[in-house]
């Protein structure tokens, strides 16, 4: 990362487009195609239809009709997003369209051969992850309209849910772009780590306390905008992975890629790089087995978005600077950090045990089969694979140990 210009308040655009970040929206893709050229629209015309093709139980066959595409026409980050975010859909609905006990162990590879190369090109894996869910897979509905409200966003790409699922992407993507003003103060406090400027890192550390309460009210509207039991029973399946998952055990073959099966773990904001940056800047210390769970997970951002991670985790320590700091104004303000962080965890805790834990014991209460057939497998873990609670509760506790007594 540069130093600063001397323009206090604004990082360096160039510190920031080298990490692929956006000065207005983060790590969300700036401005995502919504079409990709015309050889590719036998898979457009597929992912503009999945929903209803997964309903009536015909994606499978239309996906065998595909002719096997060359993907050496795509060209530039963003055909090759779409095409990844196109690609990883249609293969979550071919393998779950008949819910976990019909799941294809196979992909056929005109399919697979495709999303290997754009995965390869890309340097993420083949499967659905955050950067395809969220990052890329939002469009104005009006070009010319603001993004909020929420109403002129609209997913590119959906999967069965509805307007649940509608939702739960497009929350996931506000609290994205709620985020952006801390990543930037994140970046300011690396900087003013670097000169020892603590009124820059004053004024840093109270940006990313603002921007983390902004990310915890965003977060909030998931309540209105997504049912728990479409959630539950409709939506999480199409997310889970072949990794760590028991209706999955040996993984997918990916035909004409591989002779053997490989495993991969499903799409989760585990995978989003806000907090992981957030918690390197802050000196936050994971368990063991929660710190193995969150860095296989940055296996599944863009490589410059690890990078970028990386880089915070060796610029030098925030939190050994305040604690040798005589400045109790830095104290507080990196503790308002903290205890906005962990506000938000608990939050999120109480969204998963609304969405997942209570989902689960309703859906049990109801007639057998009258919204869709929740997935076994996943009743303990999450679409990433973790061991939801005990992980979510580890991680929220030890962001609450961050805090530096007075
Ligand atoms: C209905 C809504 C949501 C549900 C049910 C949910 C569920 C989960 C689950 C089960 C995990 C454990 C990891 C795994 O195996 O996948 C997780 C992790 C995580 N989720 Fe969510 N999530 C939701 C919304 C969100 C949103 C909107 C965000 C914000 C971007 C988010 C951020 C995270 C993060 C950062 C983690 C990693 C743990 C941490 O750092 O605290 N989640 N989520």
């Amino acid at each position: 990362m540069e130093a600063g210009d001397g323009k206090e308040e604004s990082p360096q655009p160039m510190g920031l487009s080298s990490f692929q970040l956006s000065e207005e929206y983060g790590f969300l893709l700036p401005k995502p195609l919504t079409e990709l050229p015309p050889p590719y629209s036998p898979w457009m015309d597929i992912a503009h239809e999945l929903p209803q093709l997964i309903a009536s139980h015909q994606l499978r066959a239309r996906i065998h009709q595909m002719p096997q595409l060359n993907t050496q026409h795509l060209q530039g980050r963003e055909e090759l997003h779409l095409a990844h975010l196109v690609l990883s859909f249609l293969t979550m609905g071919y393998v779950w369209q008949e819910g976990e006990e019909g799941s294809m162990k196979v992909l056929p590879r005109n399919l697979a051969v495709p999303f290997w190369e754009v995965s390869q090109a890309l340097g993420l894996p083949p499967i659905l992850t955050h950067a395809d869910f969220v990052l890329a897979n939002w469009r104005r509905k009006d070009p010319s309209g603001c993004w909020l409200p929420c109403r002129n966003l609209e997913p590119i790409i959906s999967l069965p849910g509805g307007e649940s699922l509608r939702g739960f992407i497009l929350v996931t993507l506000l609290v994205e772009k709620a985020a952006v003003p801390g990543i930037k103060a994140t970046i300011q406090a690396i900087h003013a780590l670097q000169h020892l400027d603590d009124e820059r890192l004053h004024r840093a550390l109270q940006g990313l306390a603002a921007a983390i309460g902004d990310m915890d009210k965003a977060l909030q509207r998931m309540h209105d905008y997504v049912d728990p039991a479409v959630f539950y029973t409709v939506i999480r399946i199409f997310l889970s992975g072949w990794r760590d998952n028991t209706a999955m055990p040996h993984g997918l073959l990916y035909e004409g890629v591989s002779e053997q099966p490989m495993a991969f773990s499903g799409g989760s904001a585990a995978q989003s790089s806000v907090l992981h940056a957030f918690d390197e800047l802050l000196g936050i210390q994971h368990s063991q087995e929660s710190t193995t769970f969150l860095h296989r997970m940055r296996d599944y951002m863009p490589p410059p978005h690890r990078a970028f991670i990386r880089d915070i985790s060796q610029a030098p320590s925030l939190r050994q600077h305040i604690l040798s700091s005589a400045d109790l104004r830095l104290r507080e303000a990196f503790n308002h950090c903290i205890t906005a962080l962990v506000d938000f965890r608990s939050h999120h805790i109480a969204i998963v045990t609304k969405y997942i834990a209570v989902a689960k014991v309703r859906a049990g209460q109801e007639e057998a089969g009258s919204i869709g057939k929740p997935p076994a497998a996943l009743e303990a873990k999450g679409t990433g694979g973790s061991h939801i609670f005990i992980f979510l509760k580890s991680v929220r506790d030890s962001t609450r140990e961050g805090l530096i007594s007075a």
